[in-house]
């Protein structure tokens, strides 16, 4: 068994994330004798000592029986209205199933101001923390109805990624309809499953696609992207299906693992990397891309061949490279009007109060490809 299997049957603090398509069913909402199996898996984990954070989707799906929708909703103030709707049928469901075993959930719904936000962050975190030593699961979703478009997450696998950071998991199992990674869309047929990814070059060539049950969120795409966050930042991650939870949660032998680096991310290069917003981009030379990404130094204006965006000196900006690949995301310490007659020039052609870094080293997080 490989090293990440062992690590994630051994974690003694997981992130489990469970998906709509595994709970709801088109038409007849919660299904809740798959998600009683569910918790069947997650409370046999619990027995071991494991302290469980559950990231469950599903309000949308449960929302639309009661409210007689047929289909899942496309436009906001719909899927708000199921949401709030579902989170109660769903919320109700999980304390009435956790309680067949005398276990007491809590729940909590975020919003990505709660991740974003450093104070609400920490905040969160506590939170967590009391309820996990008070011996309750507790069960996280998006506070969905009070999310606008600006401000949302939009799928839960790359909250559930924040979670793992935020509550210091040692694993992040994210739960779907689909067993594995395959190099395509297993609708298609004849693709290949993809047991581990060790490296960014094992996802290299994969058709990661979208949801097949009309119900998911993300898709693939976004599990991939969820568990390469909690990778890049020492975390290890599996993708595996509800239907294998008593086995992803116990020996980890199924599903897709993928490797965690060897160090775990600070929280503020985490939050800079992932979590905070961008406000806007600073395009790169390849001489830049290399002292930032490979030096891990200052970003000065002379390595800068242009800005968009609306920011001011503080916010957080993306870092792209002459391909457009964001590379790194950093504090920019100018504001975007300043920073045209700046670009581009070596430091000491510039004016004595415009001489400091672009990013500083210490506001900079280098990103995955
Ligand atoms: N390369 C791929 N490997 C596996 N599944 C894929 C791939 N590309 C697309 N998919 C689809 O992604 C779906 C899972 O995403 P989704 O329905 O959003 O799940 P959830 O609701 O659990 O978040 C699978 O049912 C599968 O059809
Ligand atoms: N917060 C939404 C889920 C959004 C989401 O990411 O769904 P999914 O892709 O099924 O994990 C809900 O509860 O319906």
């Amino acid at each position: 068994m490989s090293e990440v299997r062992r690590r994630l049957a051994g974690a003694e603090r997981l992130v489990v994330k469970v998906g709509s398509s595994a709970l709801t069913t088109a038409g007849s909402g919660l299904d809740v004798e798959r998600l009683d199996s569910l918790v069947d898996a997650v409370v046999g984990r619990v027995r071991r000592g494991t302290q469980i954070v559950l990231v469950s989707s599903g309000a949308i799906g449960a929302g639309l029986a009661p409210l007689s929708i047929s289909a899942r909703p496309r436009d906001l103030a719909t899927q708000q209205a199921a949401a709030s709707v579902g989170q109660l049928a769903l919320a109700h469901a999980y304390a009435e199933s956790f309680g067949r075993y005398a276990l007491t959930v809590g729940q909590v719904l975020l919003t990505s101001d709660d991740v974003v936000r450093r104070a609400h962050y920490r905040n969160a975190q506590r939170t967590f923390s009391r309820l996990l030593t008070l011996g309750a699961v507790p069960v996280v979703n998006e506070n969905d109805t009070v999310a606008t478009e600006e401000i949302r997450f939009g799928d839960n696998d790359r909250l559930a990624s924040l979670v793992a950071h935020l509550i210091g998991a040692e694993g992040l199992i994210l739960l779907s309809d689909v067993d594995a990674l395959y190099d395509g869309d297993p609708r298609a047929g004849g693709t290949r499953r993809i047991a581990e990814v060790r490296s960014e070059s094992d996802l290299a060539g994969l058709a990661v696609g979208r949801s097949s049950s009309g119900l998911g969120t993300g898709g693939m795409m976004s599990k991939v992207a969820a568990a390469r966050t909690a990778a890049a930042a020492g975390i290890p991650a599996l993708i595996a299906s509800a239907g294998e939870a008593p086995c992803a949660l116990g020996d980890a032998a199924v599903g897709t693992a993928f490797t965690h680096a060897a160090t775990r991310m600070s929280a503020r290069r985490f939050w800079l990397g992932y979590a905070a917003g961008s406000h806007g981009r600073l395009h790169l030379d390849d001489g830049a891309v290399a002292a930032v990404v490979g030096r891990r130094r200052s970003l000065l204006a002379a390595g800068v061949t242009g800005v968009d965006g609306d920011f001011q000196a503080g916010d957080v900006v993306d870092l792209v490279d002459p391909s457009q690949a964001v590379v790194a995301r950093g504090v920019v310490a100018y504001d975007v009007t300043e920073l045209p007659d700046l670009i581009g020039r070596s430091t000491r052609d510039l004016p004595p109060d415009q001489r400091r870094e672009v990013v500083h080293a210490d506001d900079l997080a280098p990103l995955p490809h």
